[in-house]
């Protein structure tokens, strides 16, 4: 097999797990960014670093601990990770989706992606909350799918449609739960775009992924998307807009990687409350 990983590599790392925790979810969590706080809330946790779960691949990032907590979230049966990964950590784009391919391989069917994101849109504003209606995969645009290399089909197909991969149904939920909780001023809807970072856009990069129709920009989630529907799960996406990019050299601020962690610590009980109403008014087969 060409740019990986195998099948049996994915059964071998879940059976591993399997073995080890008691729980068997069926819903996953990503945490971005200075997200992680999500996990604080799961009871009867059962934490296994990435570090001690052999050959799975570790986060170098601030903001990602790179443990996998599983337990029970609003009456949930859940894995989080606690930390994603990302290309520019030096990792292949098929390395980062590694965990998504074992939660499957756990019984995972639906996956909830949250990330820190640049605003593009200018109606935007920091502290809002975006849900992923649609991406554009930029790697993968220029030749860098996720799904780059042979296909097993045990994990599905060759080629994959894409219209919609982000559920319709659970966005749709999560618009009501934004007006539930009375939090409608925050809630946006729009198109996430992945660059490969680790730098954060020029103002000309801004202004051609607002021509794109780009509505937030980061440098995660889009192969974790694509891979969760190469296996056939629902996925779920929310940007936390940490900081506007900057479309104009008047204006042109300097995001860092500290503001958009303090972004996510500021705005992270709002993030969790929506998560978490999300999770109870999901059903899971
Ligand atoms: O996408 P997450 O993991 O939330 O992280 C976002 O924040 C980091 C930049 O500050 C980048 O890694 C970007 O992708
Ligand atoms: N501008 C910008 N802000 C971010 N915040 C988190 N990720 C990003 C990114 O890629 N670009």
């Amino acid at each position: 097999m060409g740019d990986g990983p195998s099948f049996e590599e994915v059964s071998s790392i879940a059976q591993n797990i399997l073995g080890r925790v008691k729980h068997r979810p069926k819903i996953g969590i990503v945490c971005g960014s200075g997200l992680g706080g999500l996990a604080d809330d799961v009871q009867d946790a059962e934490i296994l670093p990435y570090s001690e779960i052999p050959t799975f691949p570790v986060s170098t990032v601030p903001g990602h601990m790179g443990k996998l907590v599983f337990g029970i979230l609003e009456g949930k049966t859940v894995v989080l990770m606690r930390g994603r990964l990302h290309c520019y950590e030096g990792y292949p784009m098929w390395k980062t989706t590694i965990p998504i391919r074992v939660m499957k391989a756990l019984g995972v069917t639906t996956i909830f992606l949250t990330n820190a994101a640049g605003g593009i849109n200018p109606d935007f504003n920091v502290g809002d909350m975006m849900i992923i209606r649609d991406h554009i995969d930029l790697p993968g645009l220029t030749g860098e799918c996720v799904l780059r290399g042979a296909n097993d089909e045990r994990f599905g197909p060759r080629f994959l449609a894409t219209v919609d991969t982000y559920d319709p149904e659970l966005r749709a939920t999560c618009k009501k739960v934004f007006q539930d909780l009375g939090l409608s001023q925050l809630m946006r809807e729009g198109t996430y775009v992945m660059i490969g970072g680790p730098t954060f856009e020029t103002v000309a990069e801004s202004r051609l992924l607002k021509a794109f129709g780009g509505d937030s920009v980061g440098m995660s989630t889009v192969a974790e998307a694509i891979v969760a529907r190469h296996m056939g799960m629902r996925v779920f996406g929310l940007s936390l807009i940490t900081d506007m990019c900057c479309l104009s050299y008047d204006t042109a601020n300097h995001t860092t990687h500290e503001e958009v962690l303090a972004i996510g610590q500021k705005r992270a009980e709002d993030l969790k409350a929506i998560v978490m109403r999300l999770l109870k008014d999901t059903t899971v087969e």
